[in-house]
């Protein structure tokens, strides 16, 4: 899998939040994207999910040469960021067993083994509305990073996490992330001290 920009841009009403962006993305290697509050973190991460639409230049999505079209980009992608919520009315398990009914899990895992890594097992039956932030940030970097896709976004993924949480992630990150394209977005170099390629959107206003 590779994602190609080519002279990218994104624009909100009239400002540029970023432009001239050139950059390539590959398999089995692993993205900060870096920059103040406000930068276009976040934004990028959209355009390159296929969520936000660019404004001008090409995104180009490619598996083995193939163009995967924008609409379809969420097939290969595990997404966690703060603005993508859980369903709230759901329990834990009811919630990985729906997202499993559309997008599998890695080969060795199940609703139950998630719950067990995550050390939630006695909030399985419990509704998501119901969980602490740090609890839902658990469940939103597991969904993400334990789906069997071979892109793996991440917005801010330590946020809400407590010293436990941020060593699930870093576990979660060194045990199944090897052969897949990450890319973090954030500020905090715990988040992506993992990764051996950093892209400052600063660089590109
Ligand atoms: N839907 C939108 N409409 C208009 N402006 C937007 C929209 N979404 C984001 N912006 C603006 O784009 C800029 C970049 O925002 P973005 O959230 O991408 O930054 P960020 O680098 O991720 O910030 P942070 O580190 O604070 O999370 C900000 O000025 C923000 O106000």
């Amino acid at each position: 899998m590779k994602i190609l920009l080519s002279d990218a841009g994104k624009r909100y009403n009239r400002e540029w939040i970023f432009r001239g962006l050139t950059y390539e993305f590959t398999d089995a290697d692993a993205y900060a994207i870096t920059g103040n509050n406000g930068s276009g973190k976040s934004t990028l991460l959209q355009v390159i999910a296929g969520a936000v639409q660019h404004s001008e230049g090409k995104v180009d999505f490619m598996n083995a040469d193939k163009n995967i079209a924008a609409e379809h980009h969420h097939q290969h992608i595990g997404i966690a960021a703060p603005y993508l919520e859980l369903p709230e009315e759901m329990t834990l398990i009811e919630f990985l067993e729906f997202h499993q009914s559309f997008k599998s899990f890695l080969s060795s895992f199940t609703p139950k083994s998630i719950i067990q890594l995550l050390g939630l097992e006695k909030a399985s039956n419990k509704q998501l509305r119901n969980f602490s932030s740090g609890m839902k940030q658990r469940v939103k970097l597991a969904q993400a990073i334990l789906s069997y896709v071979p892109v793996v976004l991440l917005d801010e993924p330590c946020t809400n996490l407590d010293a436990d949480g941020i060593s699930l992630y870093h576990r979660l990150i060194n045990d199944h992330c090897a052969n897949r394209l990450v890319i973090v977005s954030s500020n905090d170099e715990v988040e992506y001290k993992f990764c051996n390629h950093k892209l400052n959107i600063m660089d590109y206003k």
